[in-house]
């Protein structure tokens, strides 16, 4: 069953064509990175698909009703400083609200929040003002909101950006353990080696059109590189999975 899928979408932001005709469909279980240039049309994309911006074609999220979109998908945009002084846990608890019936939260709603907490690891730090977190700390609260939404699919706008190497890797496979379960996730990214050895699927963008669409070995072809990104790369398919470095930019 597809949690996303996208017909001719199409997206003008002042008189300029920023995405043409993208059509995409995400099923159950696929952890697809969305990667491009600077520019590219990535959170332009996510956010026309959500139903953020207007859009000519079609959404599947975006013809929900606000409470249904919310139980479909977590957002987590680009943005990320939190500006509300509350505690950690508190901030996560949020991301159960689709959820809530009743005032209070029930024991799923706590056992989400745990579980969340704990897999950014945060349980040691749920009673600190989010506030007064460093950027990444915070980043990490951000992702662990989403993970307690506890959605079919999970979109994230560069979630690893900012984050030290152990958390970009042990968010990746947060979301890679989220797909084994049957949940799927959407996110950009601009690193290709997590891009590579994470995701199970990797739709390339350039410079608004849909690029490529595959597996990592699809997509990420020297020619491909080197058109839409501007770069060489050295690539090796090791028995860790594949291992992408960026060498040189083509002038
Ligand atoms: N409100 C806006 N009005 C006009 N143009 C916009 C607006 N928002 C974004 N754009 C343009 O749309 C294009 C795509 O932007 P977008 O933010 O979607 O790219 P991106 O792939 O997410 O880039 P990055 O990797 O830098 O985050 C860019 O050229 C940007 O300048």
């Amino acid at each position: 069953m597809s949690v996303l899928s996208l017909s001719n979408l199409s997206v003008s932001l002042r008189g300029r064509d920023v995405i043409r005709d993208v059509s995409l469909s995400i099923g159950e279980g696929e952890l697809v990175g969305l990667i491009g240039p600077n520019g590219a049309g990535k959170t332009t994309l996510m956010r026309a698909a959500l139903g953020l911006l207007p859009f000519a074609g079609e959404s599947s999220l975006a013809a929900l009703s606000q409470a249904e979109r919310a139980r479909q998908v977590a957002w987590m945009p680009q943005a990320r400083e939190i500006a509300w002084p509350v505690s950690v846990e508190d901030v996560v608890m949020l991301g159960r609200m689709p959820h809530m019936t009743g005032r209070r939260p029930s024991a799923v709603d706590r056992e989400r929040t745990e579980e969340a907490l704990a897999w950014m690891e945060l349980t040691g730090m749920r009673h600190r003002a989010a506030t007064r977190l460093s950027g990444g700390e915070q980043a990490r609260v951000l992702i662990a909101r989403a993970l307690a939404q506890d959605t079919p699919l999970l979109m994230a706008d560069e979630p690893v950006a900012g984050l030290d190497p152990a958390h970009q890797i042990a968010t990746m496979q947060t979301f890679a353990t989220l797909a084994r379960s049957g949940k799927s996730t959407l996110v950009s990214l601009h690193d290709l080696s997590l891009a590579a050895r994470h995701c199970t699927r990797i739709v390339m963008l350039g410079d608004g059109g849909l690029v490529a669409d595959g597996t990592p070995a699809e997509v990420l072809t020297p020619e491909r590189l080197a058109h839409v990104f501007h770069i060489t790369a050295w690539y090796r398919d090791t028995e860790d999975g594949p291992i992408y470095q960026p060498l040189e930019v083509i002038r």
